[in-house]
Order: C-alpha cells, then sequence, then structure tokens
C-alpha cells in the first residue's frame, strides 16, 4: 500500500487518535509497524461472529497516535502549533485562517481531546495559552472608549455585536468576577444588561481560571510574532444543532432554560463588507485581554453548549460545536487597517446508530440529523480525497449547514486576489479518534471515508473451505478416484485440489471485495437519492413562492394599470363635456345677441306682419314657460352637489 498522500494545502492532514478502550470487546483494529519513525496504517478485521464482511481493510492517515499518545504528543505533532504560528502571521506576513475539527463514533474521545477534562487540558485552552503567550505586552487595551475598541468594531465585516470580555462577564455573573478574573481592559461602559437573566442562579456555576486544569503546561512553547504589530483576540461561539446554527453567546443563548424563550438562528453569508467569504452574520464576539477571560468565555460558550445524554455516552455532545478565535493584526505605530485571520476549533458531535443509542424523540431526531450531516461531510472528504486540486466543482459542501462552515473557506477565491488583503485557502487538520474495541461497524464506517487511503486486503481462505478441501484431498488420495484430468496418481490429484483450492480462494475474496463495494455503493446512492429529494421538495417549494411572487406582482400591475385606464376615461369625459357646455354658451349668447338686435327700437306688437306678431308672442310665451322650467331644474340641480356643467344638468334632467 501506497504511503499516506501528502494532502495538497486545501485539504484535510487526517490524524488518528486511538483512545485506551474498557470494553470488555475483542480488539478489531491493530496499529501496522510503521515502516518510519511514526505508524501511519492500520487495519481492521471484523469479529469473527461477523459472517457478512470478512474482508481485511487497512487505512493511511497522516499519522496513527496509539493509546498512550498524551495531549501534548497531539498539540505538537498534528500541526496545531504551526497553525496557531500561521494564525498570528509573522513579521510582514498576513495570519491564514485555519481549521481544527475532530471527527470520531459518540464516545471516542473527541471533545477529551479538543476540550481536554476536569484534570487536562484540551487543544483548544493550549492553543489560547499560546495565543496569549506570544501576543503578551502587544495586545490592545481594548475596554470601550479605548481607540482600539471602536477602530475593531468599525472593521468587523459580519454584522457582529461586540463586547469587551470584562463587560460580557460582569453582566454574566456579577461584578465579582472581574476580581477572580483581573484583566487589562478597564471599566466596562457599555449596557450589557440584556445578558442578565439570572445572575443569582448563574453565579452557582461561574467558571472560575484557577480551578480549570493546567497541564499540560506550554509555558517553554515561544511562537515568534510581528514586533512592530499590535493584536487584539477575539472569540466568538456557535452551535450547529438540527441543521441551524445558533449563537453560544448571545443573550438568547444565556435564556435557552426557558422553553418559552425561542434561539434565533443565524445565516452563513456574504456581507456587504464581505462579498468574497461567507461569515456567520450576528454573531456575538468578546474581545479578550487576557487568558483567563479566554478561558472564562469559552466556558460560559460550553455551558450553553446543548447537550443530552445518551445511551452510548454518558454526556454526549449532541451538536457540532465551533469554537473561533479571531486573531486581528495592525501597525502599531502607523495604526493602519486590521488584517484578520481565524482559527476555527470544531468538536464535531458523534455518529452513532439510533438503534443503538437507545435514543428517542427529539434525541431521535437528533441523531438523525447528526448522521445525515457526518453523512455529508464523508462524502465531501472522500471526493476531496479522489480529486485533490480543482476540487471546488466537485466537493458537494452546499449540502448542509455543517459542510458549508467547514469547507466555504477552504478553496481558493477568485475575487480576493486584488483586494488588498488576500485570504488564502484556509488549512484544515482533522483528527479522527477511535476506540479499537468499540463498535465495529460504527468505526469502519468513520474509518473508510476519513482515511487518505484504504485498500481491501485478501481474506485468509475460510478455515471450513480448507477443512473440506482437506477432507476431499484425504478421501480421494485413499479411493485414488481418477480426476477430472484422467491423472490418477496421488500428487496430481493433491495439484489439482491445490489449484481449485487458491481458485475458489480468490473467487471468495472477490466475492467479498464485491459485497463491500456494493455495500457502499448502496449507502452512497441512499444518500444521493436523499439529497435529490430534498432538493425537489425544495424546488417545489421555490415554485410555489415564485408562482405566488408573480401572482401578486401581476394582480398590482392589472389594478394599476385598470386605474390609470380609468383616470384617462373620466378626463376625457370632462374634456368632452367641457366642450360641450361651451358650445351651447355660445349658441345661447348668439342667440341672445341676434334677440336682442331683432327686438331693438321697436315692440313686437308694433311690428308690421300680424302673423309675426302672433309667432312672436307664442315664442315669449314658450320662452316664459321654458324661463320657469330652467328655474325650477336649476333649483333642483343646485340640490345635486357636482352638477354644475349645463350637459350634467340635462343628464340629470333626462332622467329625472
Ligand atoms: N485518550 C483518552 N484517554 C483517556 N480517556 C479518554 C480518552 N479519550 C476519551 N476518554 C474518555 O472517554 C469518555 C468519552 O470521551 P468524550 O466525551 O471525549 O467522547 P466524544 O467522542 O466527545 O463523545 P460525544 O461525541 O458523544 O461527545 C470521557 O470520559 C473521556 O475522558
Amino acid at each position: 500500500m501506497e504511503p499516506p498522500p501528502r494532502p495538497s494545502s486545501s485539504l484535510f492532514d487526517v490524524y488518528l487518535r486511538l483512545r485506551p478502550s474498557h470494553s470488555s470487546n475483542p480488539r478489531f483494529l491493530n496499529v501496522e509497524e510503521p515502516a518510519a519513525e511514526h505508524p501511519t496504517h492500520i487495519t481492521i478485521k471484523p469479529p469473527t461472529n461477523d459472517n457478512r464482511k470478512r474482508a481485511v481493510e487497512k487505512f493511511a492517515f497522516t499519522r496513527v497516535f496509539e493509546e498512550d499518545a498524551q495531549q501534548m504528543d497531539l498539540f505538537r505533532s498534528t500541526g496545531v502549533l504551526s497553525m496557531v504560528d500561521g494564525v498570528l502571521g509573522g513579521t510582514s506576513r498576513h495570519g491564514r485562517d485555519c481549521l481544527l475539527a475532530t471527527l470520531g463514533v459518540t464516545g471516542s474521545g473527541k471533545s477529551h481531546t479538543i476540550l481536554g477534562t476536569k484534570s487536562q487540558r484540551g487543544l483548544t485552552q493550549m492553543a489560547l495559552d499560546v495565543l496569549f503567550q506570544a501576543t503578551g505586552q502587544q495586545l490592545v487595551q481594548s475596554f470601550y472608549g479605548a481607540p482600539a475598541f471602536s477602530s475593531l468594531v468599525a472593521t468587523d465585516v459580519s454584522e457582529a455585536n461586540m463586547f469587551t470580555a470584562s463587560a460580557f462577564l460582569d453582566a454574566m455573573y456579577g461584578d465579582s468576577q472581574s476580581e477572580r478574573c483581573p484583566s487589562r481592559a478597564q471599566t466596562s461602559m457599555l449596557d450589557c444588561s440584556s445578558f442578565i437573566t439570572n445572575p443569582s442562579s448563574r453565579s452557582k456555576n461561574i467558571p472560575r481560571p484557577s480551578a480549570l486544569p493546567q497541564n499540560p503546561a506550554v509555558h517553554d512553547i515561544e511562537l515568534s510574532v510581528d514586533p512592530k504589530a499590535e493584536y487584539a483576540i477575539i472569540i466568538s461561539m456557535y452551535e450547529v444543532y438540527n441543521d441551524r446554527i445558533f449563537d453560544l453567546l448571545s443573550s438568547t443563548a444565556t435564556k435557552n432554560k426557558h422553553p418559552t424563550v425561542k434561539r434565533r438562528a443565524l445565516l452563513f453569508k456574504n456581507t456587504e463588507q464581505s462579498p468574497d467569504r461567507k461569515v456567520v452574520a450576528g454573531l456575538t464576539k468578546i474581545i479578550c485581554g487576557s487568558f483567563d477571560e479566554a478561558l472564562m468565555v469559552l466556558e460560559t460558550g460550553l455551558m450553553e453548549r446543548k447537550v443530552a445524554g445518551t445511551g452510548s455516552n454518558a454526556v454526549s455532545s449532541r451538536s457540532h460545536g465551533f469554537f473561533c478565535v479571531e486573531v486581528k493584526k495592525r501597525n502599531a505605530e502607523r495604526k493602519s487597517a486590521w488584517t484578520s485571520s481565524t482559527l476555527t476549533i470544531v468538536d464535531l458531535a458523534g455518529s452513532e446508530r439510533a438503534r443503538q443509542a437507545k435514543t428517542a424523540g427529539a434525541t431521535l431526531a437528533e441523531a438523525g440529523k447528526i448522521n445525515e450531516s457526518l453523512m455529508y461531510l464523508g462524502q465531501c472528504m472522500q471526493m476531496q480525497s479522489d480529486h485533490q486540486d480543482g476540487a471546488r466543482n466537485i466537493v458537494p459542501f452546499r449540502q448542509c449547514k455543517l459542510t458549508e462552515l467547514l469547507f466555504s473557506n477552504s478553496f481558493p477565491s477568485t475575487t480576493t486576489r486584488q483586494t488588498s488583503h488576500y485570504h488564502q485557502p484556509q488549512k484544515s487538520i482533522m483528527i479522527v479518534t477511535a476506540d479499537p474495541k468499540g463498535d465495529f461497524n460504527a468505526t469502519s464506517q468513520i474509518l473508510r471515508y476519513s482515511a487518505l487511503a484504504r485498500e481491501v486486503t485478501v481474506p485468509r481462505i475460510p478455515s471450513t473451505t480448507s477443512t473440506i478441501l482437506h477432507g476431499t484431498i484425504h478421501k480421494h488420495s485413499n479411493d485414488r478416484t481418477t480426476t477430472s484430468s484422467g491423472r490418477t496418481t496421488p500428487s496430481a490429484i493433491l495439484e489439482e485440489l491445490e489449484t481449485a483450492q487458491s481458485e475458489l480462494a480468490r473467487l471468495s475474496s472477490n466475492l467479498e471485495v464485491l459485497a463491500l463495494r456494493l455495500a457502499e455503493e448502496t449507502q452512497r446512492r441512499r444518500a444521493a437519492e436523499h439529497s435529490w429529494q430534498a432538493a425537489e421538495a425544495h424546488m417545489v417549494d421555490l415554485e410555489q413562492e415564485i408562482r405566488d411572487e408573480c401572482f401578486a406582482a401581476t394582480e398590482a400591475a392589472v389594478l394599476q394599470e385598470r386605474r390609470r385606464w380609468q383616470a384617462a376615461w373620466d378626463a376625457e369625459q370632462e374634456n368632452k363635456e367641457n366642450h360641450l357646455d361651451k358650445k351651447i354658451d355660445v349658441v345661447i349668447q348668439a342667440t341672445k345677441a341676434h334677440m336682442r338686435e331683432q327686438g331693438k327700437g321697436k315692440g313686437y306688437e308694433e311690428h308690421e306682419e300680424p302673423g309675426m306678431r302672433e309667432r312672436m308672442r307664442e315664442l315669449e310665451e314658450e320662452n316664459r314657460r321654458l324661463k320657469r322650467r330652467v328655474d325650477l331644474l336649476e333649483r333642483a340641480e343646485s340640490e345635486a352637489p357636482g352638477a354644475r356643467s349645463p350637459v350634467k344638468r340635462m343628464r340629470v334632467l333626462k332622467n329625472r
């Protein structure tokens, strides 16, 4: 088998840590003798009572840590230290984003490795200690009102709510904490009352840095920092629970024990100030002035993390926990713009079989979501190792929140090369934890997708086959029966049987490998089907949404058009009526003038023609009648509001 390939910069380095097992089960996982200094390969053999998959599988990792490995061994030899160095960024060098994650079956030692125990520090605490040691006096004063504080707030790209640690902890636990945890920061000035849910009930659980484990100590580890730079260390924490992101340090997070208070899920998105990189928007971020402050913030976040017991592990992580340490750096003299790089530490929830974990109800649903997200993670990791560079288009990392958060920043950005702060792709390390006597199926599944290389070796011939064949050889040699080739000597029979035996062995091993592949392919197909169904459901939802939106938009447009048309029609009518009014006025004026002209000088009584006089009288009579009628109408009209024009009056008249 090939030595483990050196992953390209965008891939995970994958380390395997074995935990000391307390199980009475037989051991199924063995570490291969190392060809070089450290072991890198393991083999797993299925338990003897497993008659389904008998192939022996061999896996390669960057390095394997056996049961006796200590926290410090992992800290120094997995590259965590160089990650911390990378995040700090040396002289005239930008820091680099780094990600450290643990993956394993529930109870295999993920939290033990990354967060430690009551007696031992985990990699997170050690990394924090080294960071604060290295930045030392170059850390900025970050009390409210300090110029550094406002510039830090102003340059944040993730729409965060930023607080100093002293203000945050004061609000959480009351004033007494500041005595326990002296900080270089001055008294807080910001109102943090939103955090105070019930300080007295929380004060029982105040994390005390002095009571937290001090070992392994890292005093002897020194990292060089840029002597001309000043630094700020900002901490944020969130969890991915049921495929949604929740802040672990926000005021609503502190209330999550109250069922009536709903936690608000956050979005992982591009913001206005971060068009090229996705960030978790709206997080609570705490500027820490000392290692002790950082530890207290970490403990506060961990207390909020959703934890419920399962049948597999009494204190089991039921969410994927993200702990982010943002290191900001700028020139101390020129007070240039802050550059930022983040160390993200992820404690993934344990994978387990729901049946085995004896979970029920909501917890069973959680287990389903956890297994689903880990399955997508497995697919991504497999794709990454299959395709190495240029994997961005192939790695299906947008399938769930977990893989989106883990992989979105693992690929070179296409747009940032022109900008002043070019983000290198994130450097990632995965520590896989396993119990060599634990659950064979769950462990082998995780090893299969996390290993850098894998080989299925030909199994030994099953003992029953060889027994039968031996029996046959005996029988045949005793009976001296003729073989298929017609040869009857015992050596010929033996030779033929050996050939048959090896052919049988080859075929049965092939069969097992094929069965194993079939099982894997079936699993992949199911996963693909599942995501396809999810995509289809999403598509239907989207289609309905778009239909509704289009309908509403069209209806609004039709209504508007109708109103416009109606207004135009009314204006046209008004114009016509005015025109007619004017014409009638002109006719009336002309008639009056004509009559005045004709009547000038003499009355109609004096007219020479008697017929004409008669006609004039009639007309006069008619005129008086009409006048009376017009008067009547005008009076009636004046009672009908708005009908001022003669045409309208006429219309009213007709209607009456
Ligand atoms: N390397 C180790 N050495 C000693 N004890 C260990 C080691 N790894 C794990 N343990 C112990 O095993 C128990 C379970 O470990 P841990 O809680 O870290 O598991 P986990 O993988 O994080 O589980 P989950 O996914 O359910 O959170 C703990 O009591 C832990 O101290």
